[in-house]
């Protein structure tokens, strides 16, 4: 017996007809027994998310109707009796009954529910893959995520219960064991108290790694709208090479700084496991892709740029922060309790900068800087925001350890001011923030170095 793989397909593979019967290939063209865990079908979590905010009942019948004609391209390859269109039509109900409703007033009320609502692009999604999986394979079922990936109950953002999915997975590791084609859904899970959670946009990517895990895989493939991890986002710099290999660390930088191709927690369930990740294009998988390793063939000092847009700078400046101690924890309790994850931080005796990710908030409706917060911060210093700045990160490996690529940044950013920089925390990287319309042209002209 084969051991398991597991195949993650995400939206843009998902986001019509044509793409997944390639995706199907794929997975058809693999040896070994493998779970399919795929994302909604491209552009239907936006729609999703869009539906959770809006107060107006005909905007949300409209988000809602471009959804079932999302749903309908993606499945107008099937013959018109499969019964694939009557679930679709019965999961269509079940959203029109939640679109119907009026947004909760109680924030954790809203949290669950929209939980609820945006599981629903996965749950078509692996309805139409399964189904057009049967059209040229047996035994093809669908597995509920919910009933497999145990979560904590923060909604919007769930944490895994890594030991009890490992419980939950043991049939479906028999049942793939014995030649089953499954697949399954990214992104959702369940609480033990049984209400459907998310684990944070872009999670597919983080469920497969999980399931991985718990189905002792010995290998996690994303496949993707492109050919592996490149140097930098191909499209900022059509200059952009794939690379044959990445070490966990390196992949793990370049995602968490901006490379969507994977999503930055989706790495630590795979090198806990010792389980390789391969990240394909999956409309041409003949072009190969990167491996993920924890010990690539070459361990250069530069290996690619990452850029992360929209990102605000919170200078908070207090004379009480001289020679004061608790002053950084005070700070960082008060961004804690309102759910804000900082990025960057530079001190000097009386100010810190830090950096908040609004792209990662806005994605998910929510804002960055609640007024509220900002007034606790004002009682004890004053505030300054900055908005519209890209980080840029150069990845590599023993950075600022052996020689200073400090010059080497400054020259390509230059005359661009350079908002702030940081280095020294990790080997695997330096970081700096510009304004967001200068950030291509830096990231271009640091390419052509690399
Ligand atoms: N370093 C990088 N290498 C490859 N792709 C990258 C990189 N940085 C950003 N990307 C972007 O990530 C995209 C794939 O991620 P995403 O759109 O989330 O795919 P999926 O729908 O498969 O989850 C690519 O189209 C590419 O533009
Ligand atoms: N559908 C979810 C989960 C996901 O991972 O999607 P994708 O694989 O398309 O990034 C989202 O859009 O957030």
């Amino acid at each position: 017996m084969l051991p398991i793989h597991v195949a993650k397909f995400g939206g843009t593979s998902m986001a019509d007809a044509e793409s997944i019967q390639a995706c199907v290939e794929v997975v058809e063209r693999q040896n070994n027994p493998s779970l399919v865990v795929v994302s909604a079908c491209a552009g239907v979590t936006n729609r999703l998310v869009a539906i959770s905010y809006s107060h107006t009942q005909t905007e949300r019948q409209r988000l809602f109707d471009e959804i079932v004609d999302i749903h309908c391209q993606a499945a107008s390859a099937l013959p018109k009796e499969n019964a694939v269109h009557h679930h679709l039509a019965q999961l269509h109900q079940l959203l029109h009954m939640l679109v119907q409703q009026a947004p909760d007033t109680l924030e954790s009320h809203q949290r669950q529910k929209r939980d609820e609502l945006l599981s629903f692009g996965e749950r078509c999604s692996s309805r139409l893959f399964a189904t057009y999986w049967s059209q040229t394979a047996a035994d093809v079922e669908v597995a509920d995520a919910r009933s497999l990936l145990v979560t904590n109950s923060h909604f919007g953002n769930a944490s895994p219960d890594i030991g009890k999915t490992r419980e939950h997975c043991a049939d479906l590791r028999e049942q793939l064991s014995q030649g089953a084609r499954v697949v399954t859904q990214g992104f959702i899970g369940s609480s033990e108290e049984g209400n459907t959670t998310t684990l944070g946009r872009g999670g597919s990517d983080y469920s497969a790694a999980i399931l991985a895990s718990a189905l002792d895989a010995e290998q996690l493939n994303i496949w993707t709208d492109v050919a592996g991890i490149y140097t930098t986002d191909p499209r900022i710099c059509s200059e952009a090479r794939p690379l044959e290999q990445i070490s966990f660390a390196e992949a793990a930088e370049l995602a968490t700084f901006g490379a969507k191709v994977l999503h930055p927690k989706s790495l630590k369930p795979a090198i806990e496991s010792g389980i390789k990740v391969f990240v394909g294009h999956s409309r041409y998988p003949e072009k190969g892709g990167t491996l993920i390793l924890p010990e690539p063939d070459e361990r250069p000092s530069i290996r690619a740029l990452a850029r992360r847009k929209n990102q605000t700078l919170l200078t908070v400046n207090s004379v009480d922060m001289l020679h004061a101690t608790g002053f950084l924890a005070r700070l960082f309790d008060i961004l804690a309790r309102y759910d804000i994850s900082v990025d960057l931080v530079t001190t000097s005796e009386v100010s810190i900068a830090l950096t908040l990710d609004e792209e990662g908030s806005q994605a998910n409706g929510l804002s960055m800087l609640p007024e509220a917060m900002l007034d606790e911060l004002r009682e004890f210093a004053t505030v300054t925001i900055e908005q519209g700045l890209s980080l840029i990160a150069v990845i590599g490996n023993d950075i600022g350890h052996f020689g200073d690529i400090s010059p080497w940044v400054l020259e390509a950013a230059s005359p661009v001011p350079i908002r702030l920089i940081c280095q020294g925390a990790s080997r695997h990287n330096l970081c700096f923030l510009v304004a967001d319309e200068k950030a291509e042209n830096i990231i271009k002209k640091l390419h052509a170095k690399l």
